[in-house]
């Protein structure tokens, strides 16, 4: 059967493959041509035996849990010596053309191993295999598209020439964000999960108990107060001290009747686990409008949380790589209750680290990694300040608990009718 993917070919000469070679997030993007160039500068840093593993099956739930698998599946198969470097390629400008995959360099002793592993993968309808050779002068760089067959026999006649490209103005999993990271409606989440249920049974629970009636026009007769913030800036604290303040009742999102589903959708990849979180916040948006009606409210995250911690983790790198500032990637959902007031918490990053140790969730002290959370952090927080719709309020919660209740009662009274 002809690969889905051999329509790939067609347009390969204008896609740009990105590399991410480390975890700061830090890209290598080349393109295909079908005429031989001068291989980019730092491509020539790349060893020989290089191969692409990009994963591109028709079934978008299949795929995302194929490729949410595959690292390990790569790691368990292949030599220990073989690195392996997420990749994307992509059409640059153009709207869900990313395809992800990984790049590997095979630095082992045994490269007929590599070349098995990648031949017998290279079978399945999903994936497709491209090896990279250094040509003879030394300097160019072609890659050739393997056919797939059980000898591993590559398709010279599908072989395109390595060349430079610019890197995008964002990472290039801005362009699948839509539908795959962050949902914009109950009716989209909701797809994901219907086309989930054959191999994610808990979908069905959780669809019964998505309401189909949009409470989004309803003006709340309390004012629906919403604290936003990353984990340990004091949320529960403070949303239980104004419970007891204010007289209120206190949601959350996800709501508690998600609570036994949570951990079977936060093992399953993004699209499904975003679309879980997602269907959560119109869960909680039924009980703000019932609730709201007698009372005021507090929920501690909601929307701000769903979408952008979908959206500073589907990117890596500093801040410049997230959607630019008023992309429509931050908007609000027509069909999702606005509350009153949203408070973000924020907390000097040595502060938080401190709470988190005292509460017993010490942080990996390896360097790299409190790099990357240091970046990570900073992306939810810069998407935090991005996404629009209802009032949006930064409060430091570094001050005591009192001082931030406080704080928080005041803004209360400043922006909502009690
Ligand atoms: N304003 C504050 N000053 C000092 N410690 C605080 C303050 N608010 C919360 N804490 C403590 O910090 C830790 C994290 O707070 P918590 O409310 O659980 O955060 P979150 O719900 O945002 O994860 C807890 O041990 C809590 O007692
Ligand atoms: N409304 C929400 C709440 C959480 N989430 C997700 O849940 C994670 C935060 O959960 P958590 O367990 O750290 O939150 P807390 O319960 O500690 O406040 C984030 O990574 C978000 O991806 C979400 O997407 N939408």
């Amino acid at each position: 059967m002809a690969k889905r993917s051999m329509s790939l070919l067609g347009q390969w000469s204008s896609r740009v493959f990105s590399i991410d070679l480390d975890k700061r997030g830090a890209l290598l993007n080349f393109a295909l041509t079908e005429k031989p160039q001068q291989a980019p500068e730092t491509f020539r840093n790349i060893q020989e035996r290089c191969y692409s593993v990009l994963v591109c099956g028709d079934d978008r739930i299949q795929s995302a849990r194929f490729y949410w698998g595959l690292e390990d599946l790569l790691r368990n198969e292949l030599p220990a010596e073989c690195e392996l470097l997420p990749v994307s390629s992509y059409l640059p400008h153009v709207k869900d053309s990313l395809i992800r995959g990984y790049f590997l360099k095979d630095a082992s002793e045994c490269p007929s191993l590599t070349r098995r592993v990648l031949g017998a993968l290279g079978l399945s309808e999903q994936v497709q295999v491209c090896s990279y050779l250094r040509g003879p002068d030394g300097g160019r760089w072609s890659q050739q598209l393997w056919s797939g067959s059980e000898n591993q026999n590559m398709d010279v006649s599908k072989t395109c020439y390595v060349v430079p490209s610019e890197e995008a103005n964002y990472h290039p999993s801005v362009l699948n964000m839509e539908n795959s990271d962050v949902f914009y409606c109950r009716a989209e989440a909701c797809k994901v999960l219907q086309e989930s249920c054959d191999i994610i049974p808990e979908s069905r629970a959780v669809l019964e108990l998505v309401g189909k009636t949009d409470a989004s026009r309803h003006s709340p007769d309390f004012p629906v107060v919403v604290i936003e913030g990353l984990d340990a800036t004091g949320k529960t604290t403070l949303t239980e001290s104004l419970r007891e303040a204010l007289g209120a009742r206190l949601l959350r999102s996800p709501p508690q009747c998600l609570s036994p589903w949570r951990a079977v959708f936060d093992r399953e990849p993004p699209l499904i686990r975003r679309a879980f979180y997602a269907l959560g916040n119109y869960i909680t948006a039924e009980q703000m409008g019932m609730e709201a009606s007698q009372a005021p409210v507090i929920v501690d995250r909601y929307w701000h949380s769903t979408a952008s911690y979908a959206i500073a983790t589907a990117v890596s790198g500093p801040v410049s790589s997230l959607p630019p500032e008023g992309s429509p990637l931050y908007r609000w959902p027509p069909d999702l209750l606005q509350p009153s007031l949203v408070v973000q918490l924020t907390l000097d990053p040595q502060e938080r680290k401190r709470r988190l140790e005292a509460r017993g969730q010490g942080q990996t002290d390896e360097e790299q990694e409190l790099d990357h959370n240091l970046l990570f952090r900073l992306r939810v927080e810069e998407a935090y300040r991005r996404v629009r719709g209802p009032a949006c309020v930064v409060v430091d919660a570094g001050p005591s608990a009192d001082k931030v209740l406080q704080q928080v009662l005041l803004l209360i009274k400043e922006h909502c009718r009690l």
